[in-house]
């Protein structure tokens, strides 16, 4: 009976007796390697400086190996017993809010947001308890009228989804993958429900495209007179809207059941006042809903991710209301997962191994990261609450608790709290709420929860709880990975370092778990060393490894060998293909060359104060053409960027490097290429190899997506300047 108690179980990952077994090796062949390096140093003008940056880059390669080892040595998985909760709870289930951020109609279609929002309400939890508020950043009456239908396809989707018990909860995503067949509900009732859905997909779409709302359908509701001529995304008023108010007894789906509460939220935006992107949203919506609902738990998702889960909340609800662990867990996050991932991860983003093996080793060592979107966080919690060791939870609070007051006091009550003076002297976005200045905020957030004390746990269910878009492009891959380190690496030198921050406050390991990505932006440096110097050298035929005839060499084969088997043997445990881990390989090379690099230059330029924080949202959207491609597993380049040129720059570099390498057989004979630089040939063909799509890219492919010509054309002339450069001021 025992054990029936729990509400949760917590189970370690197999596969450890493998894993660190390889960690120990590896670890001492690392060793190994840092000595031979540190005590072989040639004489001054034999590859002496080259040799040093190889021992600097070494150093932080396996100062950065043992910080993402933190969390691999005891990964655990959790398992929520979601009959258990009902059996004893039954239907006096706490209240739960659900935020849903959107911010630009274009690159976020409202079709798709309102697809979101609806597979949230359909929830498989009591809808009087249930309440979803949509932000919408861009103030938009597209979105708002997308809402407004939503709220009225609502009755019929929700007794649909309920009746028939159907998964997933997303119309989007429920009708294109069921074709009508289904044997749960007649194909009239199917039909019916599909052209309904489609007919009111269409009007947005057409709404969206004109720009504009007809004028008969203005007049159906009174949240429209908000937009006038002068309104704008970024000059407007507070605009809170209650689109269905749970508390009022005809708001009812068409079989008389209640629906759950659905809000639309435009935060104020004036030009003069900063407005802090997504962080900014988040804590209006925690205000916000405090006077409508003010549910203890908060959930949050961004617009494009939708419910892919019926029973995420109850089974988020087993772990903080479990009796002996319950109350120390501040949040319960879900992987981000993607449903438009192709099968091979040709961008590397499918982030299987993050979800798989991070967020559950970080779950054994006090928690997985906050990632901003599939969280369930305890209000008070969000608002900065410490962790004591008697804390207990009212779970009474919310909705029900409301005395019936009117919904237009609401409204402005909420408004009032949604301006963009609203934060000025008060904590906000500081100890209160989502933490502001990082486009990160999610991280920092979380970080500053844990240093208050609490756990958090990460929930990975079979059917992922959460699915959503994933860039579709090297360009917005870039983009966001650029995002990301930039904000993990600003954490890191930010009175936020882990290190420093966290110290006594949360454990070692953690503190290392959270470097992972904070110092996923520096590790560009050592890359780009490593790409470039060896095979510069290989050209010149300057060994910088040692010789194959040396022990000396067995470490050196050893640790590479035997981390990227294990980084093999990861993925492929993570579901991901042969095909798939080696795209992922060359991902992490083109995104350390260039976001990552770029992370380190903008982290440095706003410490210096030289530019601001900005927040570039990823499009959900993509053309036709560059869709096909995607699909066949094609890169997508397209116009010239930066990024790409140094990206095709590496590609050719090594190249030439490679192919003017072997000319030492004229020379030296066999016997110098491959005795003395076998390591450099070796080294350098990977490259040359993991670079096959970017020379297709450059000289092969025809299409619109190829590497453009002036992007070619530049890194012909990088490359050829590189060259001279190493003739007349000789850096290896
Ligand atoms: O001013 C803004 C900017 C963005 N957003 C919303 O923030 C979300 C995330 O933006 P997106 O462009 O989709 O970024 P991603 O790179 O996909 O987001 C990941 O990374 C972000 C941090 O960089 C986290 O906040 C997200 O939850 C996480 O999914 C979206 O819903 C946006 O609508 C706003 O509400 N206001
Ligand atoms: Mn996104």
């Amino acid at each position: 009976m025992e054990t029936d108690r729990r509400l949760f179980a917590t189970e370690s990952i197999g596969g450890r007796a493998v894993y660190r077994l390889h960690a120990v090796t590896v670890a001492a062949g690392i060793l190994l390697v840092l000595y031979y390096r540190a005590t072989h140093v040639p004489a001054a003008g034999e590859g002496r400086a080259a040799w040093l940056g190889m021992l600097a880059a070494e150093l932080w390669y396996s100062a950065y190996w043992v910080i993402t080892q933190s969390v691999r040595w005891s990964p655990v998985s959790r398992r929520p017993f979601r009959d258990r909760l009902t059996a004893r709870y039954g239907e006096k289930l706490p209240c739960v809010d659900i935020f849903v951020c959107t911010a630009d109609p274009h690159s976020e279609p409202p079709s798709l947001v309102i697809s979101t929002t609806l597979s949230l309400m359909a929830y498989d939890y009591p809808a009087e308890k249930l309440s979803v508020y949509l932000s919408d950043d861009g103030g938009s009456i597209l979105t708002f009228y997308a809402m407004w239908e939503a709220s009225s396809f609502a009755k019929h989707w929700i007794p649909f989804c309920k009746r028939y018990n159907i998964e997933p909860r997303s119309p989007a995503a429920y009708f294109s993958e069921s074709d009508g067949l289904q044997d749960l509900c007649t194909p009239k009732e199917w039909s019916f429900i599909k052209d309904m859905y489609d007919e009111m997909t269409e009007r947005i779409d057409t709404a969206v495209m004109s720009g504009k709302i007809p004028e008969e359908i203005k007049a159906n509701h009174k949240g429209f007179n908000e937009w006038n001529l002068e309104i704008s995304s970024k000059d407007h008023q507070p605009i809170v809207q209650i689109l269905i108010d749970g508390k009022d007894q005809n708001a009812v789906d068409n079989e008389g059941n209640v629906l759950p509460t659905l809000v639309y939220m435009a935060r104020e935006k004036r030009r003069e006042h900063h407005h802090n992107f997504k962080a900014g949203a988040m804590n209006a919506l925690i205000r916000v809903s405090s006077v409508i609902s003010n549910s203890p738990i908060i959930m949050n998702v961004d617009c494009d991710m939708y419910s892919n889960n019926k029973d995420t909340i109850r089974d988020s609800l087993c772990f903080f209301l479990d009796e002996e662990m319950g109350h120390k867990i501040g949040f319960v996050q879900y992987p981000q997962n993607y449903n438009n991932m192709t099968k091979n991860n040709i961008y590397g983003n499918s982030l299987e191994v993050l979800n798989k093996v991070e967020l559950r080793g970080l779950d054994s060592v006090g928690g997985p990261l906050y990632i901003g979107t599939g969280c369930f966080h305890r209000r008070e919690i969000l608002c900065g609450k410490r962790f004591t060791i008697d804390y207990k939870e009212d779970w009474n609070g919310g909705i029900k608790d409301k005395i019936q007051e009117n919904i237009y006091e609401i409204e402005e009550k909420a408004k009032s709290l949604a301006t963009c003076t609203y934060e000025n002297d008060t904590q906000w976005g500081d100890e209160i709420g989502v933490k502001y200045g990082c486009p990160v905020e999610d991280v920092i957030t979380g970080l500053a929860i844990h240093c208050r004390g609490w756990e958090s746990v990460c929930n990975s269910p079979t059917r992922p709880a959460f699915l959503g878009i994933g860039p579709t492009t090297l360009a917005q891959t870039l983009l966001q990975h650029k995002r990301w380190s930039e904000g993990n690496f600003s954490i890191f030198l930010s009175k936020y370092c882990p290190f420093l921050f966290g110290h006594e406050k949360i454990g070692l390991r953690h503190q290392m778990g959270y470097c992972i990505y904070g110092l996923w932006a520096p590790n560009s440096l050592a890359t780009l060393y490593y790409v470039t110097i060896p095979s510069l050298a290989l050209l010149k035929g300057t060994p910088l490894f040692p010789e194959i005839t040396s022990p000396w060499i067995a470490p050196f084969i050893y640790v590479f060998f035997v981390k990227n088997m294990y980084s093999l043997y990861e993925a492929l445990s993570c579901g991901e293909t042969l095909k798939g881990w080696w795209n992922g390989q060359r991902m992490w090379v083109v995104k350390r060359i260039t976001s990552y690099l770029f992370g380190v230059l903008d982290t440095l330029r706003k410490l210096l104060g030289l530019s601001q924080m900005t927040f570039v949202i990823s499009p959900k959207v993509s053309d036709e053409d560059a869709s096909k491609r995607y699909e066949q597993e094609i890169m997508e380049f397209g116009s010239p960027t930066q990024e790409y040129v140094i990206i095709a720059t590496i590609a050719l570099l090594n190249l030439v490097c490679l192919v003017g390498g072997l000319r030492h057989i004229m020379t030296g004979g066999w016997n110098v290429l491959f005795n003395v630089l076998p390591a450099q040939i070796f080294l350098c063909e990977m490259l040359v190899l993991t670079n096959i799509p970017f020379y297709e890219a450059m000289f092969l492919r025809k299409d619109r997506g190829r590497i453009p010509f002036s992007v070619t054309l530049a890194s012909i002339g990088f490359v050829v300047l590189t060259i001279l450069v190493e003739v007349l001021v000789p850096i290896v």
